[in-house]
Order: C-alpha cells, then sequence, then structure tokens
C-alpha cells in the first residue's frame, strides 16, 4: 500500500489494519517492521508468530521485535515524552489494546489504530487511552530489510473456474466491435455538414441517414449480446468462486474460526460479490474504451496536432489529480470494509445472543455498541462517496475547460482555414469522446486497484493453509483403536503458560476412561488434542502405535464420534441433524443411533417424526434433547472411539444410566470428561487431569503469567 502506482515516495507509516480480533500487537509490529524496511503484511507475520485467543502481552511483544532484529526500548513515560520519542513507536492503550504514534506536532498527534484506522487526536484525547507504557524502535544488527511478498496469481485466490475463456474471448470481441462503430459516428456529422451541407445533396443526407441507423442498430444489438453475456460469465464467477473459497474455508485449522468474529469472515465472502459485480459491470467496457482510446487519438491527431495537444495535457491532468488522491481513497475503503465487517459482527452477536441481553437489560449498551461501528463505517461511506463524487466533478469541469479551450482554438483554426466547419464539429464530438472514454478508462484503473482490498480480504482465507495432516502418509491396515498420549505438552502460543505438560497415559481399545479435574486446567483442551482439532506442540499422540498425523486426521476422523461443549445442531429436520445431511443415509442408522442416544421415543411423538424440522441452532428443542441428539450424531457413524466433553450435563440421572448402559453395548474405547460423579461411576477408571502431567521445572505456573490482553 505504501508504493502508490509506484513513483511516489512516502516516509509516512503506512496502517496495517488488524484481522483478528486479539492480533493488535501483530498489526502494530507490522507497520514498524515495514516502516524499517521489514514488508511484510500481516498474514506473513501471522504465519511466522502465533497469536493466541488471549493477545499478546508486552513481554512477547518485544520478544518478537527482537526476531525481526529490531532492538526495543520499552519505558514508562508521560504524555509530554511522546513529543520527543523516537516515532513510529507503539504505545499500550486503554489497558488492553496497543496503537503506533506516527507523527507529533504542537496541536495533534497521529495515531494508527488497527481496529479504528488512522486518526488525528488531540493531546487531551490521547491522555485519556495512554496507560503511559510505550516501547520505542530502531534497527539492531541484525535486522535484515524484507521485500514485499511476491503477489500471488489472482487463480490462487480463485480456484478453479470452469467456462470463462470462451466467453470471455466473445465479450471482448463484441465489445471491440462496438468500439470501432461508436468511432464511426462523429464522422457522420462532418459528411452532414461538409458534403450535404454545402451541396444540398437529399439523397447523399438519405444514404448517410441510412447507414448511421444501421451502425447506431448494430451497436444496440451488440451491446444487448455483451450485457447478456456479462450477467452469465458474473453469475458463473462468483457462484465458482464462493464455492471453492467455502471448500477452502471448510478445511481451514479450527484456530481460524476461533480468532474471527463471524461478521469479518462473512464479509470476506461478501467481497467476492464485490469484485464480481465491477469486473462484470462496466470495467471490460471501460478498458476497452481506454485501449480504442489509442486509435481516437490517431483520428484526433489527423485533425489537428495542436488541439490535439490540449486535450492529452487536460487528460495527464485528471491523471495526476486521480493518483493523487488515490491513497485516501485506498485508506478509507480499507477502514470502511472494517467497519461494515464490525458492524455485521455486532449485529451477528446481538441476534445470536439475544436471551442474555434481554436477561440482563442490555438493550443500551449493544445498541451503543452498533450505533459506534455504524457511525465510524457511515462515516467511512461517506468519505468514499464524497472522493468518488469530487473525481466526477473534477472529470466533468475539466472536460469542460477543454472544450471552451477547442472551440476557441478551432474557431481560430476554422478563421484561418486550417480545419473546416464539419471537421471542427466532428473534432469537439471526437475530443469529447475520447476524454470520457479515456477518464472513465483511469477511474476503472483506480477502481481495479481498489480492488485489491478485497482481494487482500479474500486472501486471508483463500492463503490460509489448510490443516495440516488432513491426509496422512500412513499406508496399512486399520489400526487397533488403543490411544497413546506420549509426553504430549500444549499451549496456545509461544509465550503462553503450557495448559498440558508433559501428558502421559494410554486408554485400551473398548475401555471407558473418565477424566476429571477442576475448572480451567485442560480437559477440553486435551479433548480437542484427541480429535485432532489442536495439535500438539510437542509430543504426540498415537492410535494404534501410529501418530494421528502421519494416520491422517480425516481418515481418523472417521472412526472418532465426538460430542464436545458447544456443538450445534443446524437449521433443518432431525434426520438430516443426526446423519449430517449424508445423502447415502439409512432411516434404520437413524433410528438406531436415536435409540441408543435415548431420544427415539421423544422424536416419535414429535408432530413429523423424524422430519420434524429443528429451529435455527436447534431452539425448538429442549437442552437435554439438542445434547442427545447431538449424541445420537456422533453414535450415527458408528465409532470406535467415541469422545464426550460434558455430553450429558443436561440429562437426569436415570436417563444418564440409560444411555451409559446402551453405549457399553457396543464395543467402542470411551473418553468422557464430566464433573457430575454419576457419569465418572459410569467409566471403568478415572484419571485426574492434573496427576497425568508435570509442570515440575516449569519456572512459573500457568496462573502466575500476567497476560495484558490485546482487544
Ligand atoms: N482458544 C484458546 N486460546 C487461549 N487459551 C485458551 C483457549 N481455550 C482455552 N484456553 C485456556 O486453556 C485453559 C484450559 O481450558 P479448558 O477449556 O481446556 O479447561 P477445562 O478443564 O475443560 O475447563 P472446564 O471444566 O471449565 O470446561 C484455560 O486457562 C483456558 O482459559
Amino acid at each position: 500500500m505504501r508504493n502508490v502506482f509506484s513513483w511516489t515516495k512516502d516516509e509516512s507509516v503506512s496502517l496495517v489494519m488488524q484481522t483478528e480480533s486479539t492480533e493488535c500487537a501483530l498489526a502494530c509490529l507490522a507497520m514498524i517492521a515495514n516502516y524499517f524496511g521489514y514488508q511484510s503484511d500481516l498474514s506473513g507475520l501471522r504465519r511466522r508468530f502465533n497469536v493466541s485467543l488471549k493477545g499478546v502481552n508486552l513481554r512477547r511483544m518485544v520478544d518478537i521485535a527482537s526476531s525481526l532484529g529490531l532492538e526495543t526500548r520499552a519505558r514508562r513515560a508521560d504524555i509530554d515524552y511522546l513529543r520527543i520519542c523516537k516515532k513510529p513507536c507503539i504505545l499500550h492503550w486503554d489497558l488492553n489494546h496497543f496503537v503506533v504514534l506516527g507523527r507529533v506536532t504542537q496541536k495533534y498527534y497521529e495515531i494508527l489504530d488497527p481496529a479504528r484506522g488512522r486518526v488525528v487526536m488531540s493531546p487531551s484525547e490521547v491522555s485519556k487511552h495512554f496507560t503511559g507504557v510505550l516501547v520505542e524502535f530502531s534497527k539492531g544488527v541484525d535486522f535484515i530489510e524484507k521485500s514485499p511478498e511476491k503477489k500471488v496469481p489472482i487463480s490462487a485466490l480463485t480456484g478453479r473456474i470452469r467456462g470463462l475463456r470462451g466467453v470471455a474471448a466473445q465479450i471482448i470481441g463484441i465489445a471491440f466491435a462496438i468500439e470501432i462503430l461508436g468511432l464511426a459516428l462523429p464522422l457522420q456529422l462532418q459528411w452532414v455538414m461538409d458534403q450535404v451541407l454545402v451541396s444540398n445533396d437529399l439523397g447523399l443526407l438519405t444514404a448517410i441517414a441510412v447507414g448511421y441507423l444501421i451502425v447506431t442498430m448494430l451497436m444496440s444489438g451488440l451491446g444487448i449480446v455483451r450485457a447478456w453475456l456479462l450477467s452469465w460469465m458474473g453469475a458463473t464467477v462468483s457462484s465458482q468462486w464462493i464455492t471453492n473459497l467455502f471448500s477452502h474455508l471448510v478445511r481451514l485449522p479450527m484456530d481460524f474460526f476461533e480468532k474471527r468474529h463471524m461478521g469479518d469472515v462473512m464479509s470476506r465472502f461478501n467481497s467476492v460479490q464485490v469484485i464480481q459485480t465491477t469486473l462484470t459491470s462496466s470495467f471490460v467496457e471501460a478498458l476497452l474504451d481506454g485501449l480504442m482510446g489509442g486509435c481516437a487519438l490517431a483520428l484526433l491527431l489527423l485533425y489537428s496536432k495542436v488541439m490535439t495537444l490540449v486535450v492529452v495535457f487536460c487528460l495527464l491532468l485528471y491523471m495526476v489529480i486521480r493518483v493523487v488522491m488515490y491513497k485516501k481513497l485506498w485508506q478509507v475503503s480499507e477502514e470502511q470494509l472494517v467497519y461494515t465487517s464490525r458492524q455485521q459482527s455486532e449485529l451477528m452477536e446481538s441476534i445470536r445472543g439475544m436471551q442474555a441481553i434481554k436477561l440482563g437489560n442490555g438493550y443500551a449498551s449493544r445498541k451503543d455498541r452498533l450505533g459506534r461501528a455504524n457511525d465510524e463505517s457511515a462515516k467511512r461511506t461517506m468519505l468514499s462517496q464524497r472522493i468518488t463524487l469530487s473525481f466526477s466533478v473534477i472529470s466533468q469541469s475539466i472536460i469542460n475547460i477543454q472544450r471552451v479551450f477547442l472551440i476557441t482554438l478551432g474557431a481560430y483554426l476554422v478563421i484561418n482555414g486550417a480545419l473546416s466547419a464539419g471537421m471542427l464539429v466532428a473534432y469537439l464530438a471526437l475530443a469529447d469522446q475520447f476524454s470520457t472514454k479515456l477518464g472513465s478508462f483511469v477511474d476503472k484503473v483506480v477502481d481495479f486497484k481498489v480492488l485489491g482490498l478485497h482481494l487482500k480480504r479474500i486472501a486471508d482465507i483463500a492463503l490460509t493453509p489448510p490443516e495440516s495432516n488432513a491426509l496422512g502418509s500412513y499406508v496399512g491396515p486399520a489400526l487397533n483403536p488403543s490411544i497413546r498420549f506420549e509426553n504430549v505438552s500444549f499451549r496456545y502460543a509461544e509465550g503462553e503458560p503450557w495448559v498440558l505438560r508433559r501428558l502421559n497415559f494410554s486408554i485400551d481399545y473398548g475401555e471407558s476412561v473418565a477424566i476429571t479435574g477442576p475448572s480451567g486446567h485442560g480437559k477440553s483442551t486435551l479433548v480437542k488434542l484427541l480429535v485432532g482439532l489442536l495439535e500438539p506442540t510437542e509430543g504426540a499422540i498415537t492410535i494404534g502405535g501410529i501418530d494421528i498425523r502421519r494416520y491422517g486426521l480425516e481418515r481418523y476422523r472417521q472412526i472418532v464420534g465426538a460430542v464436545m461443549q458447544d456443538d450445534h445442531l443446524f437449521a433443518g429436520n432431525i434426520a438430516d441433524n443426526v446423519s449430517l445431511y449424508d445423502v447415502s443415509s439409512e432411516l434404520t442408522s437413524i433410528v438406531a443411533a436415536c435409540q441408543m442416544a435415548g431420544i427415539h421415543e421423544e422424536i416419535l411423538s414429535m408432530p413429523m417424526g423424524y422430519e420434524t424440522l429443528v429451529g435455527d441452532m436447534g431452539s425448538s428443542l429442549s437442552g437435554g434433547q439438542k445434547q442427545r441428539l447431538i449424541l445420537a450424531r456422533a453414535l450415527y457413524r458408528k465409532p470406535s472411539i467415541l469422545v464426550l466433553d460434558e455430553a450429558t450435563s443436561h440429562l437426569d440421572a436415570q436417563r444418564e444410566r440409560a444411555i451409559n448402559e446402551a453405549v457399553a453395548g457396543i464395543k467402542v474405547t470411551r473418553v468422557i470428561v464430566a464433573h457430575r460423579q454419576e457419569t465418572i461411576a459410569s467409566a471403568d477408571r478415572s484419571v485426574d487431569i492434573s496427576s497425568l502431567q508435570s509442570f515440575a521445572e516449569e519456572s512459573e505456573s500457568p496462573a502466575a503469567k500476567k497476560v495484558v490482553i490485546c482487544a
């Protein structure tokens, strides 16, 4: 973004907006690193330095900066020091956030806030947010400059889109024909004025009129065919692109979804629509207009060189204004996208959490949050509209001024006999066509550049590597599903406390083991490791002696059934929810799973039995019914390993016992996380998670590290 059409040199700090909710520190470091010459975008840094959902504390931020070869100096300071400190620097903000301090003048401080954008603040505003801690940076001896990452081909973002080449060629061919026919029209004026009016030749007038009527009708016909083809192409591109992107999305690791707001991911999908609409509306036309501008220019030069000089000068003037204002448009558009996605997230979160909002009388605060996101988004929309509007006014004014000059100069040339009156009229029409088309070409090139913003947002999904080890390299017979944790350690990000440390234990095939332990001690984390949603930081989990990563997570998950704490139902009928929309499902298998999960009778008593629709996220069912339906979904797949994380917490003891007895009848390894005594007692043995691991020589216990949370 720093190199606006790459000929303007800019010493200011380039803004980097955060994507994940907790990566403000990483975004600030990206701005600082870019400033010093390490040109990496946020996703590059994210790939290098993992940040957990809890954000980054000052110490970790300094560690990351050192890894980039930057010298840091963290210090406490008052607001006056900000005038003389080494800039750009990072300020600790509102106790839970980091921002970059750019330029400072007597009256204002330039703050680059990765969550809000570039803002200018008065000293009193800054002192309300600045906590008094800042970090200054300079290049260390190990600092190595890095050029920006190579641009990825657009096909890496779209995936394979079929059937486009032929249509694109037809569209370009038709557009080309329309442009050529369009160039002929001003000649009609010249012929009428110079030939017909002078000779009073009505026959010639009729011939010219009929000829041009045919040209106009041909242009309209071709225009309709082009519009039809464009709409077909638009629909094809967006439907295949969105499908490809979704296929990639579902293969991403779980932490991608945990760290992002739903509205943000949705808005990235909307970007596909924006790109498709821009490309298939007037884009091809404007590009061809630009290319055909060359032909028009040649014609103009044939008429008059001196007048064409005026036309070219006016066009250059417009281009310069457009390029200079491009950076502002980019910045506003980027901020607008971020705020729009925040607005969507706020809205979705409020709708999802309506019950809690009502019970907690939280309307006012939610309304304020949404209102703030709305205001900021509307402000950016207004700004970008103003910029676009200014462009069209400037462009129109330049064309008008150009016309005045051309008429004056042209009249002078006619008086001197260098041009005929007909040539002047034709020239003016051609010059208008040329300026409008080339102006719109420049506009489209800028629009195309701004589309880069949307591509960048799509790249966040399309270029994130999918879950590693999905396929695995194991070739051999099916494995005995006995599980072993071998020295497994896990933490959510480097620099964070270990959640699990050197965990060693085994579970035999067919055994039922209850995992117990106090809340927050890592039981759910262990379960997520076991089902392959997380990967051990150290050590390995094996099945039948083979590391599950080697076995391949997709194959492994075929033998694992799991009920997690936050599992959802989908909108649809009960049978679809149990089989997870399996097209080859048979009702008998669905019924068998539901019988085992103890919900069959209740389903039969529902108005449409297995066809009964469950509301969005299962809202028409009781908590216990939801749990049993999700359990039925896990059992439907006839797993060899069944993992239950608080899966029966909503059930009464009697029903839970009945389910346990039914499940005990099938040969399956069971791992149960539970707090309730009856559930624990139903297992063959129970193990306390704390007894399985050793934090012995860790310098700090998990709770001892205080993390400065960044929001
Ligand atoms: N995505 C995450 N990012 C960072 N830390 C996390 C994440 N998920 C959990 N933690 C932390 O890991 C620790 C273990 O959490 P976990 O959910 O595994 O505990 P638990 O024993 O299952 O708790 P409970 O019994 O209350 O469900 C907690 O300190 C928690 O805050």
